[in-house]
């Protein structure tokens, strides 16, 4: 395949099938949320693990029921986590607590509030079917049963799902530590004194934030002016410890683009340079050794939608995710847009229900239009306008 200037849709094949799953690793419950799971899970119990109430009440026999009102003798109660202790025959009653086993002989459980208590007798007046208010064992899940899949993401809820089966620990796949260095000899950071010339940097912070909320905890920075020497030395500082090295400018043309350079000389292998996408149209991503190598656009809204777009789906596919892209889906368009037909769009834009509207401010040195940006909408390369009512395809940012 030829890796020069190549489409959106060659880059996501590329990263689906080139990227390699890291080692796989066992974790406590309590750190594996983030994660994907790297095994099937087949459940070691049946769920719920004992037949037990849904309520507070008191648990009888239907039969008992044949005339009404019907008057039961109360004869003990269980708790929660408390042994079976009865049998319970006709016309008897047992006070029964929410989680509290089913004894013997009770087929339904009616609430508190619906009886009459008279001394130790209930009197139940209206009709209860069988199984009514009644978990039985296995209904959720049976024993030896396949339940989660591996590369399903590690929620709460799926923590809380394996902790009722008695899981206590997972196989995962590692979390990359990741390099960042970002390129400029005209970066200032926020707090210094503004020069001639010089610009407040974005791109440290998006990524450094960004990869946290993804829940990348190793995370090294380093800046290096526009010098091919102090690049290097950079880059030869990370490559050793990082599975993910992130450069920020410097990928195009210009004599000063050390980045482009640098991945020439030094031998990373190309996995493909420049995109037919706006922004983001010279993003590099290539291999050396074990580490995977990125080259976004200096552009902090290329850098932005690139570490969308590419860092986190190789990160995803990395950590054993069976999902890596950002949810796809079609809206309605709100306003008209006009762009050139030279290349894929992405397009900062706020998506509402079925609908989407795509904000001002979309060059690629703006980050305002982030503000209030929740997806990005997707103008095809062979489309010059696309016309305010019309479907189009949207990447949801999470
Ligand atoms: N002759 C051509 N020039 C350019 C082309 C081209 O095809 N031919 N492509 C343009 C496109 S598209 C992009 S995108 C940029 C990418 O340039 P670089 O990756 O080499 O990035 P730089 O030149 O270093 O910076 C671009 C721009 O971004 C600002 N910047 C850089 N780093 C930061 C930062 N950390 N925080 C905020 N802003 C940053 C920098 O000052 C520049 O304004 O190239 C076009 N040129
Ligand atoms: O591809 Mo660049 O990010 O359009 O300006």
């Amino acid at each position: 395949m030829e890796r020069d200037y190549i489409t959106f849709e060659e880059t996501r094949k590329i990263i689906a099938e080139e990227v390699e799953e890291s080692d796989i690793i066992q974790v406590n419950l309590k750190k594996s949320c983030g994660y994907a799971l790297a095994e099937d899970i087949f459940s070691p119990v049946d769920l719920p693990l004992w037949t037990n109430s849904a309520v507070d009440g008191y648990g009888f026999n239907t039969k008992s029921l044949v005339n009404l009102p019907a008057e039961l003798k109360v004869i003990g109660e269980i708790k929660a986590g408390e042994a079976k202790k009865f049998k319970i025959e006709l016309g008897e009653a047992v006070k029964l607590y929410t989680g509290a086993l089913i004894p013997d002989g009770v087929d339904a459980v009616i609430e508190v509030e619906k009886v009459e208590k008279i001394g130790d007798k209930i009197v139940i007046k209206e009709k209860v079917k069988e199984f009514c208010n009644i978990r039985s064992k296995g209904e959720e899940v049976k024993k030896g049963q396949k339940v989660i899949e591996k590369g399903t993401e590690i929620t709460p809820g799926v923590v809380g799902f394996l902790s009722s089966m008695g899981i206590k620990e997972v196989k995962v796949r590692r979390k990359p530590k990741v390099g960042v260095i970002v390129t400029g000899s005209e970066i200032l950071r926020p707090g210094s004194n503004l020069k001639e010339g010089k610009i407040y940097e974005s791109n440290s912070v998006m990524l450094l934030t960004g990869l946290r909320k993804f829940g990348i905890e190793k995370i090294r920075i380093a800046f290096s002016k526009d010098d091919f020497k102090a690049l290097r030395k950079r880059f030869y500082s990370f490559l050793d410890e990082c599975g993910i090295i992130i450069f920020t400018g410097g990928v195009s043309v210009g004599d000063y683009d050390f980045v482009r350079v640098l991945v020439e000389r030094e031998n990373v292998v190309k996995l493909f340079y420049k995109v037919q996408q706006k922004p983001g149209k010279p993003i590099f991503m290539g291999r050396k050794g074990d580490t995977l190598i990125f080259g976004l656009p200096g552009n902090p809204a290329a850098t932005l939608i690139c570490f969308y777009e590419y860092i986190i789906p190789s990160i995803k596919k990395m950590m054993g995710f069976s999902r890596i892209f950002l949810p796809e889906e079609e809206k309605e368009l709100l306003n008209d847009v006009k762009k050139k037909q030279d290349r894929l769009y992405f397009l900062r834009a706020k998506a509402d229900g079925d609908k989407v509207f795509v904000l001002p401010n979309q060059d690629s040195h703006m980050l305002s239009s982030f503000v209030n940006s929740n997806a990005l909408v997707l103008a095809p390369k062979e489309v010059s306008y696309i016309q305010k009512g019309e479907k189009v395809k949207v990447h949801i940012l999470t």
